[in-house]
């Protein structure tokens, strides 16, 4: 962690959500959810399983629609009727799903440019120039082309957190406002996490917002600027991390894990 705070007061949020309920079949995801993302700032987002952490990052991303309540992006108004991934990738809005969103046997340049070709004036994909801004990628926003990883590596060469730098990478090329990973060190070893944990510290130095979700309390201590605790379906505790330690925040989950398990809602 390098210090670098925002100032929650003065800066307006990029991103704003009130009163966001969402239930399945009878089952309550999500109770009256409100949340404030800043620019700059790494927001990690803990709970135990079930607490409603990825309902909350679905919605935000477009994957689904909310029961009710409201969202703000950049101060406008959002309309849930109409709004999906697509939306929410214009408005700058990235989910990464590092093991979901690469093609193993396919070169770097053509995953970073999945879906979203560089293309000419008559529709002809730009090889050369898709191979230069991966370079450019590797090299600026993740500091990976120092390992001698070049854009015609095949992802299947790299390790996991290479391969999650890549998606955190491609979300920075196309400009992405905030960037939302969900779980990015789990299985990953100590030297893994490590980079990971740098691209994090890359993605707010760069001015965006990131959502850092994980159930490793350590990570989420080192790159979070505050933290937020879900528990069955709302926010139950918001913490900056200047006051708070990794074992206190795993207290804390630890003490509502057991309360939920005492009124057998979990
Ligand atoms: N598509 C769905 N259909 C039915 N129920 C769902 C669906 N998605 C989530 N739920 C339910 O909503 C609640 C919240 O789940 P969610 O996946 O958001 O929790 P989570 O905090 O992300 O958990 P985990 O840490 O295990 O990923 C759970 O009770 C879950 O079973």
């Amino acid at each position: 962690m390098d210090g670098r705070r925002t100032n929650p007061g003065k800066v307006p949020p990029v991103l704003c959500l009130h009163g966001i309920c969402k239930s399945f079949d009878g089952v309550t995801a999500l109770q009256s959810v409100s949340l404030d993302l800043r620019p700059g700032e790494v927001l990690g987002l803990v709970g135990d399983n079930g607490a409603g952490k990825s309902t909350l990052i679905k919605i935000l991303s477009g994957v689904h629609k909310p029961d009710a309540g409201q969202m703000t992006v950049g101060g406008r108004p959002i309309d849930f009727r109409t709004y999906d991934v697509g939306h929410a990738r214009r408005l700058g809005i990235e989910t990464v799903h590092q093991e979901r969103s690469l093609c193993e046997k396919q070169p770097l340049w053509r995953n970073v440019f999945l879906g979203r070709p560089m293309t000419d004036r008559l529709g002809f994909i730009q090889v050369e120039a898709q191979k230069r801004a991966t370079l450019e990628i590797l090299n600026t926003h993740v500091g990976l082309q120092s390992a001698g990883i070049s854009p015609d590596a095949r992802v299947r060469t790299l390790s996991g957190g290479e391969r999650q730098g890549l998606v955190i990478g491609r979300a920075m090329h196309f400009d992405a406002r905030i960037i939302v990973l969900d779980e990015p060190t789990t299985a990953l070893s100590l030297n893994e996490v490590e980079k990971v944990l740098g691209f994090v510290r890359r993605i707010a130095h760069g001015g965006k917002t990131c959502i850092f979700i994980s159930h490793n309390m350590s990570h989420i201590h080192q790159v979070a600027h505050r933290v937020l605790v879900m528990e069955r379906g709302k926010i139950v505790g918001e913490h900056l991390r200047d006051g708070l330690s990794p074992e206190s925040l795993g207290a804390e989950l630890q003490r509502i894990s057991i309360s939920a398990r005492r009124t057998g809602s979990t």
